[in-house]
């Protein structure tokens, strides 16, 4: 058997495709909106996550508001960009790219953003709306990972889904995206604390891998037929993408996301859909006053 694959390159073409038709709509409305990106440092992957995500901006019509500062910004520095995205009519929506350089203080970023900007639902605020059912910018990849699942037809409702890592974009969110009462899913979060992870992935309906450990789900460790979806990511001596979960495993999954071209660029298309909805959002608010 070898497993279907989740196409995330061909559902993130569909879900942009019906983006340009409600950008132009909004265009026609007089409000365009503007993705702002803050990029520091000069790390080759974030560099190409920021680049990528402006090239789908321009594929659907937002505006782009790109900003840089080196490897040593200081966070006073980082601050002040913040503030000044904040501030700009031009922007509608922006992320900070993850990770920051060590030794700054990420959290601090994050607070002083304008959560009505938040277009990568990581703000304290949006986090918070998630926790109590109050509409809002979601985390992209992890809302990337249920469209991707509906838009296959994975069975998300009573589903047992094993969410595989901790950490601010995917593993935390994930699981407070799943348990909402429109997905329904029943979580176990896993980490490095967990005891035995073979016994808990052996039970998952849908794993969901974000460990950022290579080769760390087996075949061995799959149930027939679940779904997989690899979102870990580490590089090779080639720098080469390495996934968390191990190739023989499409022998045993009904489903792989394949990585690369499964989860990420649903995440890009995610964020898309943020900035959209901000921008409908403020139109609304602006037509009703
Ligand atoms: N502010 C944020 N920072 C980070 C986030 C995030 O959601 N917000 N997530 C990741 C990086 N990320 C987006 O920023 C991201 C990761 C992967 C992809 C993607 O399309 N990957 C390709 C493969 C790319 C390659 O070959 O290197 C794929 O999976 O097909 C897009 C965005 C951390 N930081």
């Amino acid at each position: 058997m070898s497993a279907q694959i989740l196409d995330g390159k061909a559902t993130a073409a569909a879900i942009k495709s019906d983006l340009t038709a409600r950008v132009a709509a909004l265009t026609e409305r007089g409000v365009t909106p503007g993705l702002g990106t803050l990029l520091v440092g000069d790390d080759p992957g974030s560099r190409w996550y920021v680049n990528g995500k402006h090239r789908d901006c321009a594929q659907v019509g937002i505006a782009s508001i790109q900003r840089e500062l080196p490897a040593d910004a200081t966070q006073e520095e980082i601050e002040a960009v913040v503030r000044e995205l904040n501030e700009n009519p031009e922007c509608t929506g922006y992320i900070v790219q993850l990770p920051l350089p060590k030794g700054i203080d990420a959290n601090r970023v994050l607070e002083l953003m304008d959560p009505d900007k938040d277009a990568d639902g990581l703000h304290p605020m949006s986090l918070g709306r998630l926790v109590l059912g109050i509409e809002g910018p979601l985390p992209c990849t992890p809302y990337g990972i249920i469209q991707l699942l509906r838009h296959h037809g994975v069975e998300i409702k009573g589903a047992n889904v094993v969410v595989v890592g901790r950490g601010i974009t995917i593993g935390r969110p994930m699981p407070l995206v799943l348990t909402r009462k429109s997905e329904n899913a029943t979580v176990t979060q896993c980490h490095t604390g967990t005891r035995d992870l073979s016994a808990h992935l052996r039970q998952a309906d849908i794993i969901v891998a974000a460990a950022g450990v290579p080769h760390l789900i087996r075949p061995e460790d799959v149930k027939p037929g679940a779904a997989v979806l690899d979102v870990g990511v580490s590089r090779d001596e080639n720098g080469k993408i390495v996934g968390d979960v191990h190739p023989d495993v499409a022998e045993v999954a009904g489903w792989v996301a394949p990585n690369p071209g499964g989860v990420g660029p649903m995440t890009r298309a995610q964020l898309l859909v943020n900035v959209v909805e901000a921008a409908e959002r403020a139109a609304s608010a602006g037509s009703a006053a």
